[in-house]
């Protein structure tokens, strides 16, 4: 077993007991809950006559179901309206506090815990998501919860886990211009596949991760689960402490920086720390990673050729053949050139400022397609204001972007914003699951925004490089803090 990680010491920092069954009950630093995965938790909660043991330690959002255009209230479609109406009573009763529309904070779960400053290093943080392991890229120990464990972290602040194994994802190198941290987990997952992590925890490291801003290793994180990891960090570093001095947490509570400030580097994997696995990837060699299928493994990088299905390892080739005719590809094309109708820019994986900041740059002066309709949904209301502040969103407004409120939108369609019959999306989200954005015969391709900007503009998957001279500078910080 692993041994001096991160992942074993911060554990082992929050570990309240070991239970008869064998499982390890740990103190839960920060309970994230939106209003599709609490209800019935709280109903348990209810029930029993419980009361939530840490409303202050638990922070509320609303982002899958809520509208990206007319946010008024009551909102239009009547199964939202219950659902907001529902987490605004469980957060008004428990005393949490709760980041809707009206505050200013609203976004989607995993970018508004970071930019509040509450994700932190060294924490353990939940959330009844799938996404959650996005939190790991500040060091944090983050997993995303089934409803019965959020009922069990509102009624105790404590959750039972097993340990899981430490594999080290190292990337070695330079990523190249137009290659970003969505390249890198893509690239992870086609050569792990979707459940190569089971069982384990990444700790992503090495040049190319030091490298990323935190926006970058967020994005790399909160993929972790789409390769089958039950978590993903990074340690953290100068570039984690950075962002976190600039929160409000910190600028309201200057003291706690430097209080916690040992901590966090006392957290951080030793050199001589003991993996259960290691895997090294030169991130000097990738491209921008596309996916030519139904499932986030199935990538491909921009100049290669789509695989032909007896190529892939023998359980994968049924799948691959199904995928490659949902989409209607053929092995030994490239993706390049494939005719999309929709560019969706937004997401917990990619619609944090440096996102837009990168795709507005390829954006800027050129027109969207005429037969593109392209979104821009920010992942935070925050991260909508800064954008606009720079002038960003009427560069893309300008050139025929919509450019909506923040929320998960297209990403997984529980609100209007859904792809029609077979529609093409090229989409800067993290799930190409066959009906995912709303249709089922609807097809999505991912890919790092950048790429999603360029298919908007030419109606094609585009390498973006051939439409961008510019180095890959967009800035370190968020810019989206106090
Ligand atoms: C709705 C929620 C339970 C779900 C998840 O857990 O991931 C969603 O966020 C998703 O991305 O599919
Ligand atoms: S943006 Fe997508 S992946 Fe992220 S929490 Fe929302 S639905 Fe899930």
């Amino acid at each position: 077993m692993s041994e001096g990680t991160l992942y074993d010491t911060v554990w082992d920092a929050h570990r309240v007991t070991t239970l008869p069954n064998g499982q390890d009950q740990l103190f839960v630093g920060l309970h994230l809950i939106h209003e599709v995965t609490s209800p019935q938790a709280f109903s348990m909660l209810n029930e029993r006559g419980m009361e939530v043991a840490r409303p202050d330690l638990t922070l509320g959002t609303v982002d899958h179901i809520v509208p990206t255009d007319d946010r008024s209230r009551p909102y239009a479609d009547d199964a939202a309206e219950e659902m907001m109406q529902a987490l605004e009573a469980n957060a008004e009763d428990a005393g949490i506090d709760l980041l809707d529309p009206t505050t200013g904070n609203q976004g989607i779960v995993h970018v508004v815990g970071p930019e509040q400053g509450l994700t932190q290093p060294g924490k353990t943080i939940v959330c009844g998501d799938s996404h959650t392991a996005t939190h790991g890229a500040f060091g944090a120990l983050a997993f995303g919860i089934g409803t019965s464990q959020i009922r069990d972290v509102l009624a105790t602040g404590t959750i039972a886990m097993d340990k899981k194994a430490v594999r080290k994802v190292e990337v070695t190198g330079e990523l190249g211009v137009a290659v970003t941290a969505k390249d890198v987990i893509l690239e992870i997952i086609r050569r792990l596949g979707t459940d190569g992590g089971v069982g384990y925890v990444y700790e992503y490291a090495g040049e190319a991760i030091e490298a990323l801003d935190m926006a970058g290793r967020m994005s790399l994180c909160n993929m972790s689960i789409e390769g089958g990891a039950r978590a993903g960090y990074v340690n953290p570093d100068e570039t984690t402490y950075e962002w976190l001095k600039t929160t409000e947490y910190f600028t309201e509570n200057p003291d706690e920086f430097d209080r916690l400030r040992p901590y966090w580097e006392s957290i951080r994997s030793n050199a001589d720390a003991e993996y259960d696995d290691v895997i090294t990837i030169d991130g000097g060699e990738l491209e921008p990673v596309v996916t030519w299928g139904t499932t986030p493994e199935q990538g491909v990088g921009i100049t290669e050729p789509i695989p032909k299905p007896t190529a892939l390892q023998e359980d994968k080739q049924a799948r691959a053949r199904d995928a490659q005719t949902h989409i209607g590809v053929e092995p030994g094309e490239t993706m390049e050139g494939y005719a999309v109708d929709v560019a969706f820019l937004g997401s917990c994986t990619n619609a944090r400022l440096p996102d837009i900041r990168r795709a507005a740059r390829v954006v800027e002066g050129k027109h969207v397609h005429e037969d593109v309709r392209a979104l821009v949904v920010p992942g935070s209301q925050r991260v909508s204001a800064a954008a606009e502040a720079e002038g960003l969103r009427d560069v893309f407004v300008n050139a025929g972007f919509e450019w909506r409120e923040p929320g998960c939108s297209m990403c997984l369609a529980m609100n209007d914003d859904q792809l029609v019959g077979d529609e093409v999306c090229a989409s800067s989200s993290n799930r190409n699951f066959v009906g995912r954005q709303g249709s089922s015969s609807g097809r999505t391709v991912l890919m790092n925004p950048s790429m999603v900007a360029g298919a908007a503009i030419t109606g094609e998957v585009t390498d973006v490089r051939d439409l961008s001279t510019d180095d890959d500078t967009v800035g370190s910080q968020p810019g989206v803090s106090a």
